[in-house]
């Protein structure tokens, strides 16, 4: 890559926090939200759906994330939209997080990373979700590739649903995160990965998802590592539908707090296409009264 260097996805993700709060919005266009906002169940249906989001987060929220799974399963018309989607959020200059959760071998991750990552890609977003199941070694690809091109990259790490605690928090036998849990041992991955690669920022680019409904100690989440200069950005789902409260996401995240992206998609977008602004002003609020 050649001329000036792309700023990178811990800047950007920085300036929306300081610009808008923490508060991200998912795009779920879930069935039977498509049914409350008086759409069609197809990818038409899910284009209007997230045009409308975007147009009520422009302003607002700094930052978004598209669930893609639900454009997904309208096949090749589904993607169409959804890229559409994608470009009107980022001319609406929101942070865009493509929430794809792909994990596989390295060469096929970086095929992933180019699918998402590469500026000028049709489903280009400034950071996406991304599994780590066949080891962090796997994720050297996607993120050398993240890096060159200033995208972010979310590592799973301790998620939100309760199902996924038993291997989440077994313990790792190799390596050198031996004796850590599974989330723990990603947690540290990614925090060294910042400290080596991104000295000197406030946000590093590379960063875990926890569920705010996790209880990190339990899981072996040492969040003052991810606190640490560069802090690794969390991205944390779990809050309203999911039970965590807003409110208490300093008492939840601690030393960390300041690094997290409060995401919550359902209990925002429950409000329907005529309540949604508000809906997204009054949470926004309760977030920044949480920071304050
Ligand atoms: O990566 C995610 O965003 C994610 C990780 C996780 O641990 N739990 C989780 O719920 N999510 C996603 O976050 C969104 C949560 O939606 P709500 O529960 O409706 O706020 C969904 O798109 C999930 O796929």
């Amino acid at each position: 890559m050649t001329g000036t260097p792309p700023t990178p996805f811990g800047d950007r993700l920085a300036a929306a926090f300081d610009a808008y709060g923490h508060l991200c919005i998912g795009i779920d266009p879930h069935e039977y939200l498509l049914k409350e906002w008086g759409l069609p169940l197809s990818a038409v249906g899910a284009h209007e759906f997230g045009l409308r989001v975007i147009e009520a987060c422009a302003g607002r929220v700094g930052i978004v994330k598209p669930q893609v799974a639900f454009y997904e399963r309208f096949g090749s018309i589904g993607f169409r939209v959804l890229e559409d989607v994608l470009v009107e959020a980022r001319k609406a200059g929101l942070v865009v997080i493509g929430d794809v959760k792909r994990g596989d071998l390295g060469s096929t991750l970086e095929a992933y990373a180019q699918a998402w990552l590469s500026p000028g890609s049709p489903l280009e977003v400034d950071a996406m979700t991304i599994s780590a199941y066949q080891g962090f070694g796997a994720l050297q690809a996607p993120l050398e590739f993240a890096e060159n091109a200033g995208k972010g990259l979310l590592v799973l790490s301790a998620t939100s649903n309760p199902e996924a605690m038993a291997v989440q928090t077994s313990i790792i036998q190799r390596e050198t995160q031996a004796g850590k849990t599974v989330a723990g041992g990603l947690a540290s991955r990614v925090a060294g990965w910042n400290s080596e690669h991104q000295v000197g920022q406030r946000l590093g680019s590379i960063g875990v998802v926890l569920g705010a409904t996790i209880d990190f100690q339990d899981v072996g989440i040492d969040l003052d590592e991810l606190a640490a200069p560069p802090a690794a950005p969390i991205l944390a789902p779990g809050f309203g539908y999911q039970g965590a409260d807003f409110s208490q996401v300093r008492r939840i995240f601690g030393v960390a707090a300041d690094q997290v992206i409060v995401t919550a998609s359902r209990s925002i977008l429950s409000a329907g296409t005529g309540g949604i602004r508000a809906a997204i002003d009054a949470q926004v609020q309760q977030v920044a009264e949480a920071y304050a």
